[in-house]
């Protein structure tokens, strides 16, 4: 990995070359999945059937529609929570704490939407705003990105994430220089990794089925799997959302364009391409093999939950019953490494689950075009890289015992693959 003069940490994703290739990419790589979405060929390996202007692109309605979103969520995350949980300890040995209320802010959400249907809310015109408000969204992303990188300018060295101060303007800007910011007890990192953008996932799921069903009469099997599919997936991140406060990007990344932009416009507006597909290409799915794909979600989210649990009592308490049988590794740190169970299967089982769950996902849009399949694409060359950036992370803390750990369970992901 290169390394640049005075950085702490070394550099990732490219350094400064590829972070700043990544500013153009990943927003021009979302127009085009929108724009090849909803043309007839659907071409995923192809120019956009055309180049939107501003005119398309621009809209103070679309605007006013994202900001009253993040409010609304801002609202339901600022209200009071069942449980409010402490995130792991910082360098200077302080602990924050973290409203736990996403899956509350799910219901109260689908709740108002539901009543907004009721009284004629035209949820089915938001697929017509999707160019505009994925424009406004990253629009918003920049500039929110670019506030919290004048916030980290004057934040301690002890707020800092490890990688954030390169010295390089727009390699920190996309990763990101502040762990932690927060305006008060608001968590922006926290808040939109698990809130407008997933919650918003949901609801353009949601107004694609609706689309769907006033076009051709109800809605097709195949969108209400994915529908469901996926909400079944936010749902879970949220009702297990303090499982969040231990992953890297809570623990380790700092907040920037990359986290801002992902959380804000590329959950919502890629991650429901295959509705999107479904609403433009209608697919004959037969109950036969609806039940299929649905064996193979089930088997998906087994594997997805069953891991991530395991690993999550564990780490919480050891000696709970369910895994206090669990053969393990000691490390010099004082916490252990399961090598049984889920964790002695690959270093990774709950990323294989969720790739088979992808896959599942996809497979109701049929197999004549691949752009239904740019999730499990993208996914799982996001969860590899993830997985490296996490073994270093790994050896780094526990040195010969994860070595010991990578010899007893030599596969990441796939067993005898990968
Ligand atoms: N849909 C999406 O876009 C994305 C989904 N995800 C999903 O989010 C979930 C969380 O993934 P991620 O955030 O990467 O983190 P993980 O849940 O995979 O946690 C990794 C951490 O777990 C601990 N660990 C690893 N191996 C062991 C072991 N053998 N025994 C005990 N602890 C171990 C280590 O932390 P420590 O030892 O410090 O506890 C390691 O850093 C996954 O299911 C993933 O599929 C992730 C990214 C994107
Ligand atoms: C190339 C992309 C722009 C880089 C951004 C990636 C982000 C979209 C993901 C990084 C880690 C994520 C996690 C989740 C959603 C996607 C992002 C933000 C989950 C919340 C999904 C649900 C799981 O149960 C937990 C995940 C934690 C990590």
């Amino acid at each position: 990995m290169a390394q640049l003069e005075g950085s702490q940490a070394p550099l990732e994703f490219g350094g400064p070359l590829g972070t700043a290739a990544m500013l153009v990419l990943l927003p021009a790589t979302m127009f085009h999945l929108l724009l090849v979405a909803r043309s007839g060929p659907a071409r995923l390996l192809g120019p956009p059937p055309y180049l939107p202007g501003l005119e398309e692109l621009w809209s103070p309605r679309a605007l006013l529609l994202l900001f009253a979103w993040l409010g609304l969520q801002a609202v339901l995350y600022l209200l009071p929570a069942r449980k409010v949980a402490e995130g792991l300890e910082l360098k200077d040995k302080s602990r924050l704490r973290y409203p736990i209320n996403g899956f509350q802010a799910l219901v109260l959400t689908t709740l108002l939407m539901g009543l907004g249907v009721t009284a004629g809310l035209p949820l089915g015109a938001l697929p017509e705003m999707f160019l505009p408000l994925a424009f406004a969204t990253t629009l918003t992303s920049f500039i929110f990105s670019l506030l919290l990188y004048v916030k980290a300018l004057v934040a301690p060295a002890s707020a800092l994430a490890p990688g954030g101060s390169s010295g390089n303007p727009v390699y920190d800007f996309f990763l990101g220089r502040e762990l932690n910011p927060r305006i008060g007890s608001f968590d922006f990192k926290y808040f939109c990794e698990l809130r407008p953008g997933l919650i918003g996932w949901v609801l353009i799921n949601l107004a694609l089925l609706v689309r769907e069903a006033e076009l051709r009469g109800s809605p097709s099997l195949a969108m209400w799997l994915v529908n469901g599919f996926q909400l079944l997936y936010v749902g879970d991140a949220l009702w297990y959302e303090e499982a969040v406060l231990t992953t890297m990007d809570i623990t380790h990344d700092g907040f920037g364009f990359m986290l801002a932009f992902g959380d804000l416009a590329w959950v919502p507006f890629t991650y429901s391409l295959q509705a999107q597909f479904l609403l433009y290409h209608p697919q004959p799915l037969g109950w036969p093999m609806a039940l299929f794909i649905c064996l193979i979600q089930a088997v998906g989210y087994y594997i997805f939950r069953g891991a991530n649990s395991q690993k999550n009592t564990f780490r919480k308490n050891p000696s709970d019953p369910s895994v206090a049988g669990l053969e393990t590794i000691p490390t010099a740190t004082g916490r252990q490494l399961l090598v049984s169970g889920w964790w002695g299967m690959v270093r990774h089982p709950n990323y294989l689950g969720d790739i088979i769950m992808a896959l599942a996902w996809s497979l109701p849009c049929g197999v004549s075009h691949l752009l239904p399949y740019f999730y499990v694409l993208y996914f799982t060359v996001l969860l590899v890289h993830r997985e490296a950036r996490d073994e270093q992370q790994c050896l780094r803390k526990y040195g010969r015992a994860w070595r010991e750990y990578c010899k007893r369970v030599p596969y990441r992901i796939m067993p005898y693959v990968y």
